[in-house]
């Protein structure tokens, strides 16, 4: 039985405007429905296949910023975010959330700025700033990932090594194992390996489920490993 939070997501495509790029997006082309019944689902696929765009649609449907942060998070850069949220319906399960986050890479300053401004005497700042980058992230993953709590990640290996990713997929697992939901849009072979994972591909003009070694991030990276003189031969020669 369906135990998550998000248990899957309705499209109504006649609420995106006729001229909207949305439309134009190979994978969402008769999209109607995605199930989400794993505890880790993953959206993989290629640069511009659609995956942010769908993920935070389902973050502002879900009534997180845009931005980031948790539903306490209520600040604006800039106002880019996509219309397709209103063509969500989420379908909810029986259980909520205790916690939730919002966790993109590419607006984490903004978010550790945010961070700062709503610390006080009893909710110090962790001090986002006054880590590197990789650590300040983690540190954020690692504050914020609590058992029963719904996570939406957008590339959170980003800033991460690979020892550190490691450190983040066992966290992921951790809290997964103790109720969480999480929805996390990755490029990562190392956090793709998470046992028990669904992954969806957002390849070939539809988005559809895959299996891991099937997906273009581990096929890449254990072509370059294993072959690494024999594809430089080639593409350096091309
Ligand atoms: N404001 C916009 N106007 C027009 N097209 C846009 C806009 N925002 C995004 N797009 C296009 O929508 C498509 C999907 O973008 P999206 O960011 O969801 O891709 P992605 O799969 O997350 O890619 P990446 O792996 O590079 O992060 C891209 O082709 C992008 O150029």
């Amino acid at each position: 039985m369906n135990q998550q939070f998000i248990q899957s997501v309705l499209f109504d495509w006649e609420k995106v405007g006729r001229g909207s790029y949305l439309r134009e997006i190979e994978a969402f082309q008769g999209l109607e429905r995605l199930e989400l019944d794993h505890p880790i689902t993953f959206f993989v696929g290629e640069n511009g296949s659609g995956k942010s765009t769908l993920l935070e649609a389902i973050a502002v449907a879900h009534g997180f910023n845009p931005e980031g942060g948790s539903k306490n998070y209520r600040f604006s850069t800039r106002d880019s975010h996509s219309e397709l949220w209103k063509a969500l319906r989420l379908v909810k399960g029986h259980r909520r959330e205790k916690w939730g986050y919002f966790l993109r890479a590419e607006s984490f300053y903004n978010v550790a700025t945010q961070e700062e401004s709503y610390a006080d005497a009893l909710h110090p700042s962790a001090g986002y700033h006054e880590k590197s980058h990789g650590e300040s992230f983690l540190a954020l993953a690692q504050n914020n990932l609590r058992a029963n709590g719904l996570y939406l990640l957008d590339e959170p290996e980003a800033a991460l090594s690979p020892q550190r990713q490691l450190s983040l997929l066992v966290q992921i697992d951790r809290c997964a194992k103790d109720g969480a939901q999480f929805l996390i849009v990755t490029h990562s072979p190392i956090l793709l390996g998470i046992p028990g994972a669904a992954i969806y591909c957002f390849d070939q003009g539809k988005v559809h489920p895959c299996a891991y070694e099937e997906t273009e991030s581990y096929r890449v990276t254990e072509l370059f490993i294993n072959n690494r003189q024999a594809l430089l031969n080639r593409l350096l020669k091309e």
